[in-house]
């Protein structure tokens, strides 16, 4: 398997706060790799910087094999942020097309992509009302449709079940493996376990540092435990 991201002795501050030190790490093509942190532990920043929203102040990140950040790289990753970037003002159909725009997608292409990814998260039938209507759920399901339409090659979703309830949270994990089937490479941040377990490979971040990165098996058989929260606390996290 190729790599899709590669990371070498990435360091990250703000100011005099060390936000991320020597990562070194790496994501293969057509995998569901996890980050997995308390809070502050850096998830954000480090998919931030994959996704060439920041720069590193040290250190080389390739996507693709090309340097970060790169113009033509945003064409071909989709990245749905923490809080959800949408206008309440306008409808979902109007926020798609919004986002269709971004993409550079025509007219034609971007009515059949919206229909698409609609149905994808199951908002045909909401497709009209104003989002400052939606529930939280909703607005997650349609940040998430935003991020997919234009069928990118890499998908970097920052906590995107947050504030959802375990039936949806499972049905966007079902897309998420339809999307890996089609051969889209996923990149998840979390402090969800039950969730790091659905990865194929984590990496366990703490206070900026990777502390384990491999298979959710491989990092409970290391530490011989046998969920993914005593592995943290035994690699020397905290929960
Ligand atoms: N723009 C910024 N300026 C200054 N400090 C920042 C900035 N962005 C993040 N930080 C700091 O970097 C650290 C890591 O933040 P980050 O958002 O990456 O963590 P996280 O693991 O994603 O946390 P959470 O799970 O709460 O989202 C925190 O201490 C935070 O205060």
């Amino acid at each position: 398997m190729q790599q899709i991201v590669t990371m070498k002795d990435v360091s990250l501050s703000f100011g005099k706060e060390r936000v991320l030190q020597n990562i070194d790490m790496s994501v293969q093509e057509g995998e569901i790799f996890g980050l997995l942190g308390p809070s502050g532990a850096g998830k954000t920043t480090l998919v931030k910087i994959i996704a060439g929203i920041l720069e590193a102040n040290k250190g080389d990140v390739f996507v693709q094999n090309k340097q970060v950040p790169s113009l033509q790289l945003l064409r071909s990753i989709g990245y749905m942020a923490q809080s959800d970037a949408l206008y309440h003002e306008l409808s979902a159909k109007e926020n798609l097309e919004f986002f269709a725009t971004l993409y550079g997608m025509r007219k034609k292409k971007r009515k059949k992509a919206i229909k698409h990814v609609a149905e994808v998260v199951n908002l045909t039938n909401h497709l009209d009302k104003e989002v400052r209507h939606f529930s939280g759920g909703m607005k997650r399901r349609l940040s998430l449709a935003a991020a997919i339409m234009h069928t990118p090659k890499m998908l970097i979703l920052d906590e995107p079940t947050v504030g959802i309830d375990p039936l949806l949270r499972q049905s966007i994990w079902e897309e998420f493996y339809k999307l890996k089937e089609q051969g889209v490479t996923i990149i998840v941040t979390t402090h969800v376990m039950d969730e790091a377990e659905k990865c194929d490979r984590l990496a366990l971040l703490r206070n900026g540092s990777v502390i384990a990165c491999d298979t959710p098996e491989e990092i409970k058989v290391a530490k011989k435990v046998s969920t993914i929260e005593e592995a943290f606390l035994a690699y020397g996290g905290e929960a």
